[in-house]
C-alpha cells in the first residue's frame, strides 16, 4: 500500500497495518485537537470508564480537548492529572482523525500518548472511573500449579482490554501502542443520538526513523 492509498486528512509515507468499512470518506471543514493518554506497565493497562459526557460508558484513556496557548502534550498532562489525579512523563505515540456523520462537521484530531511510569495516587474523579485491565500477554502460558509472586498473581486476576465496551476502532490501534509502535488513522463513524458505528478506518504505522 503506498502514499496513495491515505485516507483525506493524513499525510506521510506509512505502512497500512488494517482497514475497512465502506467506499467513501467522510468530508470535514476542519480539524480540532484532542488528546488521550494511557499509563502501560508490563503486563498491564490503565483505562477509565467514562461516567459522563462524550463517550459515556466506554473504557478510554485519559484525554479531552487542548486548550487555546497549550501544546498537546501539555493538555494531554492536564487532563491525566483532572482525570485520573496522576502526572507521568507523557510520550506521543500516535494520531487519528476522528470524523462522524451526525455529529459535528469538523474532525477531532486525537493525539495519543502513553507512559510506564507515573506518580500520585490514582483517583476516581467525576468524569472516569479508573481501572487496571491485562495486556494480551499476560498469563498466557502460566500452568495452575506454577507459584507466582502476588504482584504477578494480582496481574493474572484482571480482566482482559475491554473492547467491545470501547470506541469500535480502538481495537486496530492499541495493539500498535501497546508494542510502542508510532501510528496514524482516521476512523469515520456514524452517530445516531449516543449510539455510534464504525463506517471505514484506515490505520497505519510509520518506520522510526522518522520520529
Ligand atoms: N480511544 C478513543 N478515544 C476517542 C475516540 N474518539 C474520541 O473523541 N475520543 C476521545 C478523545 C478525547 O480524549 C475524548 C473526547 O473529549 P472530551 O469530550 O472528553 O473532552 P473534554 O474532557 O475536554 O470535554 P469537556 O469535559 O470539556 O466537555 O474522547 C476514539 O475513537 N477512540
Amino acid at each position: 500500500m503506498g502514499i496513495a492509498s491515505l485516507p483525506p486528512g493524513l499525510e506521510g509515507n506509512f505502512i497500512e497495518v488494517s482497514s475497512g468499512g465502506g467506499s467513501s470518506w467522510l468530508a470535514f471543514n476542519t480539524k480540532r485537537l484532542y488528546t488521550n493518554a494511557f499509563i502501560i506497565q508490563d503486563d498491564k493497562i490503565l483505562l477509565g470508564y467514562k461516567k459522563r459526557g462524550f463517550g459515556v460508558h466506554k473504557y478510554n484513556g485519559f484525554g479531552g480537548k487542548v486548550e487555546q496557548g497549550e501544546t498537546a502534550v501539555q493538555a494531554a498532562a492536564r487532563e491525566l492529572q483532572e482525570e485520573a489525579g496522576i502526572t507521568a512523563p507523557l510520550e506521543h505515540y500516535g494520531t487519528f482523525l476522528f470524523v462522524t456523520e451526525g455529529g459535528p462537521d469538523w474532525a477531532f484530531q486525537i493525539e495519543i500518548f502513553r507512559a510506564e511510569e507515573y506518580s500520585g495516587t490514582l483517583i476516581e474523579t467525576d468524569e472516569m472511573r479508573f481501572q487496571w485491565f491485562a495486556t494480551p500477554n499476560v498469563g498466557v502460558g502460566i500452568p495452575e500449579t506454577t507459584v507466582v509472586s502476588a504482584a504477578a498473581q494480582a496481574v493474572v486476576e484482571l480482566l482482559p482490554i475491554p473492547f467491545d465496551s470501547m470506541w469500535e476502532s480502538d481495537r486496530y490501534w492499541i495493539p500498535l501502542l501497546l508494542s510502542k509502535r508510532h501510528f496514524i488513522g482516521r476512523t469515520d463513524f456514524k452517530s445516531v443520538g449516543e449510539t455510534f458505528t464504525l463506517e471505514k478506518w484506515w490505520f497505519g504505522e510509520i518506520g522510526a526513523r522518522e520520529w
